[in-house]
């Protein structure tokens, strides 16, 4: 059985329109106590989604876990969800008419295997008033979403443009993880 170590509703949509079956396990672990190092965030991702797959493997043993964490790293610093909408504003602020990255972390676990990699896509804010940005906290759509927006909601008003793969920004890389699926 395939298990997604995940409470997010979009991975779960996408996984789900991928066409696989599997079922959804949340891990038992508050992600605000971890205090990983934020320098290299290509690691902290991968450490997350690690933590969060090997938590729920534990209970799993004889399942294949999927655990995932994304962020948005600006300038060196990385934005996570946001804790309020002041830290959403102040998120939404710095990201304007500026690129950022996004950046996937997935590990992917079983008895005696261990895939874990990261998927990276760039994304261009449009310039934002003061006014636009109120307006979108105020729809409540950035308060759950790494970076304080959703590409794939209301948020789309806010960007320029993309590049690179849109569903390592929604939070799960699917082409890498049917291909890691299909050869474990
Ligand atoms: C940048 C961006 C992020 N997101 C979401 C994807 C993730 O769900 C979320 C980042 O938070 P995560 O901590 O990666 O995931 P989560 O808390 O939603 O779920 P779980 O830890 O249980 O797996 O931000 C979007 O939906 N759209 C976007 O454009």
């Amino acid at each position: 059985m395939i298990i997604l170590a995940s409470q997010s509703p979009r991975r779960k949509q996408l996984l789900e329109e991928a066409g696989v079956s599997f079922k959804i396990v949340s891990p038992d672990f508050d992600e605000k106590s971890v205090h990983l190092d934020k320098t290299d965030p290509k690691k902290y991702v991968s450490e997350l989604a690690y933590k969060k797959a090997s938590d729920v493997l534990e209970k799993n043993q004889e399942d294949t876990v999927i655990g995932a964490d994304t962020v948005v790293v600006l300038e060196n610093e990385v934005l996570e969800k946001p804790i309020d909408e002041e830290d959403a504003f102040r998120m939404l602020k710095k990201l304007s008419g500026k690129k950022h990255q996004v950046i996937t972390g997935v590990a992917i676990l079983k008895k005696g295997i261990e895939k874990v990699f990261t998927s990276v896509a760039s994304v261009y804010f449009k310039e934002l008033t003061d006014f636009e940005i109120t307006e979108y906290i105020a729809s409540k759509e950035p308060m759950d979403k790494a970076g304080s927006y959703a590409i794939q909601g209301i948020g789309s008003k806010l960007i320029e443009r993309h590049e690179g793969d849109l569903f390592t920004i929604i939070g799960l890389p699917l082409k890498e993880v049917l291909q890691t699926l299909k050869t474990i």
